[in-house]
């Protein structure tokens, strides 16, 4: 458990400065940030956050106002800070009996409350592959993130093995209580959020859906979420860049 704890996703290597830089124009806002007021970062012309910051779905891009933005003058009155402003739920790390190290909730989360960022290094396809390599017989923490723009499928690969925060420790579940949202930090390179699915008690394990397993067949290694609809296997992509 020999990592370095970053509160937010940092430029790892394969990943150019001018990639990591490039940034959203920012709002106008003098007033709440929200699709009534016309807040031009809310893409969709949909709110992305409720106004006590619950996730309210998106169907296109989900961008949080930034220092590029009016509103960082008047930062009480923008509503589309949630992912940027941390963790604020009381979670912790703990063992489980199958899966290694664990999270859970120290208290009640609702369903739509950010729980943490997935924060770690956002890497390139090379050093995933490199990464991939050197740490064969490890715990696998590269997150995917894959978004279709029309006929093209972009990648944005996180690694928070070796900088990384409690998102790390999330294991996986067929039914889970968590979920993976792409946001964008006002920058065109994108974050994870793990949102809350649904109310969830003090002491369970939050847990999020991996993925659709790239490669089928007995050469996985067999999940233990316990979930009624346990797929059986951890999903398993079949190389490292899928
Ligand atoms: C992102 S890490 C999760 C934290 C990890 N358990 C630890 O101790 O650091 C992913 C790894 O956790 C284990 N894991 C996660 N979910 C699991 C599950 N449902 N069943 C079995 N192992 C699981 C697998 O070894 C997987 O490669």
């Amino acid at each position: 458990m020999n990592y370095e704890i970053v509160e937010t996703t940092v430029r790892g290597p394969g990943v150019s400065e001018d990639d990591w830089d490039d940034e959203f124009r920012g709002c106008d806002c003098e007033n709440e940030c929200s699709a009534a007021n016309e807040c031009t970062c809310l893409i969709s012309k949909l709110d992305n956050y409720s106004e006590n910051a619950l996730f309210l779905s998106t169907p296109q891009l989900l961008v949080e106002c930034s220092s590029n933005c009016a509103c960082s003058l008047l930062p009480t009155s923008c509503r589309n800070r949630v992912v940027q402003n941390g963790v604020k739920k009381n979670i912790e790390i703990f063992s489980t009996s199958e899966k290694g190290s664990g999270a859970r909730a120290c208290e009640p989360i609702r369903a739509g409350e950010f729980v943490c960022e997935y924060a770690g290094e956002c890497i390139g396809e090379d050093e995933v592959t490199r990464r991939c390599q050197e740490f064969k017989d490890q715990d696998n923490y590269t997150l995917t993130l894959k978004e279709h723009f029309g006929e093209r499928t972009v990648k944005t690969f996180l690694d928070p093995r070796i900088r990384g925060n409690i998102g790390r420790f999330l294991n996986h579940s067929c039914d889970p209580n968590c979920e993976v949202v792409v946001v964008r930090l006002g920058k065109m390179i994108p974050t994870a959020g793990i949102f809350a699915k649904r109310d969830i008690q003090i002491g369970e394990e939050l847990c999020y859906d991996y993925g659709m397993s790239g490669i089928e067949g007995d050469n996985r290694k067999l999940c233990h979420c316990k979930a009624a609809t346990c797929r059986k296997y951890l999903p398993m992509s079949a190389t490292p860049i899928e």
